[in-house]
């Protein structure tokens, strides 16, 4: 039983999937998708509960919110083994995931409050009020890099504003979805507020084009974005918040300390293997000896990260990728720029067949001339040199995308410099550029999103506001308007 459907857990109809641990091969969940008709008793069981969830009134919202969050406390090692298991992301890394999930209830309520809301104004002779409502049965799809805290991050800020969800997770993730689910079915969460349809493209499909949807809130790959932009075009009353991919910059220049800089650009570049949308991608480094001296820096410390299965002891700094077809696209990745010029720093390797392991790779692509602007989602970080910060500044530019960007450099005036003049949704001074905090907005520019940034602003997509003037009775203004007799 798979599927969670107005309260019940019921068996998926459609045909068979399972989800495998990447480090292994080994089947640790298995099931069959939902079918069309399955979505569509999802979408029904949310509209039938919305209204009741909406008059609950926050207070009591925020009850069932709070039990959640116990039961993540309660279950936090176990929703720590399941993402590593299913991700193949090493513990160490995944124990930060569950903690993000918890913390999430608090900075949602924080935004919910600060961003949305009630405000009340005396006006002459009554009051202007501000409230916000749901837009009200909401689809929910996530990405597998962080199968829990990124839906986590829209479903928390949904269910407080009142709205009822569908939660389409990624394929490659279903077991930890099923897990968020049980959590908050423990927490008392009425039947039909979430509603989960476990599958794969079909599911997707099936849920998006759903005529009974007021909102879809994606997180996942811009090619899927954009297909789900095309979608709602011409459906100006659908919200549609997209959290896209990036092929993010991080320059380098005039840094006193490089061995602080190559902890940050390794960081920035490989962890989680190089799957989060925030992952540096190309690398900016000033031609001349001083660059010279960090790339041989980089790329030595670059070989010694190590690469292990999620459980391995002592742990590695970087797991499995998600599958085996990952890790092949990423050799594809590397083949394909060496083949348009690029020079191998540090080969990535696929480390193990039949596995998603796969080693860090550094790759000089300064003489590739037509460089693709494509989001390798991986360990491949690309260098480029430069021979001056416009030239850099302007070569971190030429993207489609803009999520994130990032500077190291000891001069404040060189960062008010590209702070000014780089164009991205996250914009980082001597800090890497993953691990971003969900009490700040979370989003990009240009293919990297819709202008509705997440995390700190994921309450801003989740209602409307109401503008009400209001007066307790009704009763004459003080003054007529000319040519007015009663
Ligand atoms: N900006 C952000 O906040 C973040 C963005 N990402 C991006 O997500 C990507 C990795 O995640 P993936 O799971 O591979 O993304 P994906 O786009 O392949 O899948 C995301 C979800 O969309 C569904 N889907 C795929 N095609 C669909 C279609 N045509 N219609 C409806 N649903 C469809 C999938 O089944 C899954 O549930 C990377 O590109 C990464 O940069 C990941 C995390 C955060
Ligand atoms: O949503 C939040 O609370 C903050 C955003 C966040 O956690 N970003 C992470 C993951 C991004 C990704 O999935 O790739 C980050 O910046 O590393």
């Amino acid at each position: 039983m798979t599927q969670f459907i107005k309260g019940q857990w019921v068996a998926g109809l459609g045909h068979d999937v399972t989800s495998k641990n990447p480090a292994n091969n080994e089947v640790i969940w298995s099931s069959k998708t939902a079918t069309p008709e399955q979505v569509n008793a999802a979408v029904d069981a949310a509209r039938d509960a919305q209204f009741d969830w909406f008059m609950l009134g926050f207070d009591a919202r925020l009850a069932i919110v709070e039990a959640y969050r116990t039961q993540l406390e309660e279950h936090k090692a176990e929703i720590a083994e399941v993402i590593a298991q299913e991700t193949g992301k090493p513990q160490w890394e995944t124990a930060t995931e569950a903690s993000a999930m918890i913390g999430k209830i608090g900075l949602s309520v924080a935004a919910y409050n600060k961003r949305t809301g009630h405000t009340e104004n005396d006006i002459p002779a009554g009051r202007a009020v501000l409230r916000h409502k749901p837009h009200g049965v909401v689809a929910v799809f996530g990405p597998y890099n962080f199968p829990g805290h990124l839906p986590n991050g829209h479903i928390v800020p949904a269910l407080l504003a009142g709205n009822t969800v569908i939660f389409k997770p990624s394929e490659l993730t279903p077991k930890v979805a099923e897990l968020m689910l049980k959590l908050w079915e423990k927490a008392g969460l009425p039947a039909g507020v979430i509603n989960l349809v476990q599958g794969e493209i079909e599911t997707g499909k099936a849920l998006a084009a759903h005529p009974q949807l007021d909102g879809l809130f994606f997180t996942g790959s811009s090619r899927t974005g954009h297909i789900l932009h095309q979608q709602y075009a011409g459906e100006p009353g659908k919200i549609l918040a997209l959290e896209m991919g990036g092929n993010n910059p991080l320059i380098v220049k005039g840094v006193e300390n490089t061995k602080a800089a190559v902890h940050d650009i390794i960081q920035s570049a490989y962890i989680s293997s190089g799957q989060r949308c925030t992952c540096a991608r190309r690398l900016y480094v000033e031609k001349g000896a001083q660059g010279d001296a960090l790339l041989e820096q980089l790329a030595s410390a670059v070989k010694r990260i190590k690469v292990g299965a999620w459980n391995a002891q002592p742990q590695p700094f970087m797991g499995s990728m998600i599958s085996e077809v990952a890790a092949k696209g990423m050799v594809e990745a590397q083949t394909n720029l060496l083949n348009l010029g690029g020079e191998s720093l540090v080969e990535l390797t696929h480390l193990e067949a039949g596995t998603g392991l796969v080693s860090p790779g550094l790759i000089d692509v300064t003489r590739v001339s037509e460089l693709p602007d494509e989001e390798y989602f991986g360990p491949l970080l690309q260098v480029i040199r430069y021979s001056d910060f416009d030239e850099a500044i302007k070569l971190a530019n030429s993207t489609r995308y803009g999520l994130s960007a990032g500077l190291l450099a000891d001069s404040r005036e060189d960062y008010d410099y590209f702070l000014a003049r780089i164009r991205a949704g996250i914009v980082n001074w001597n800090k890497q550029i993953t691990g971003a905090s969900g009490a700040a907005p979370f989003g990009g520019v240009g293919a990297s999103g819709n202008h509705r940034a997440s995390a700190f602003y994921a309450a801003d997509y989740c209602s409307y506001p109401v503008s009400s003037v209001e007066a307790d009775v009704v009763s004459l203004p003080a003054n007529l308007s000319p040519g007015l007799s009663l």
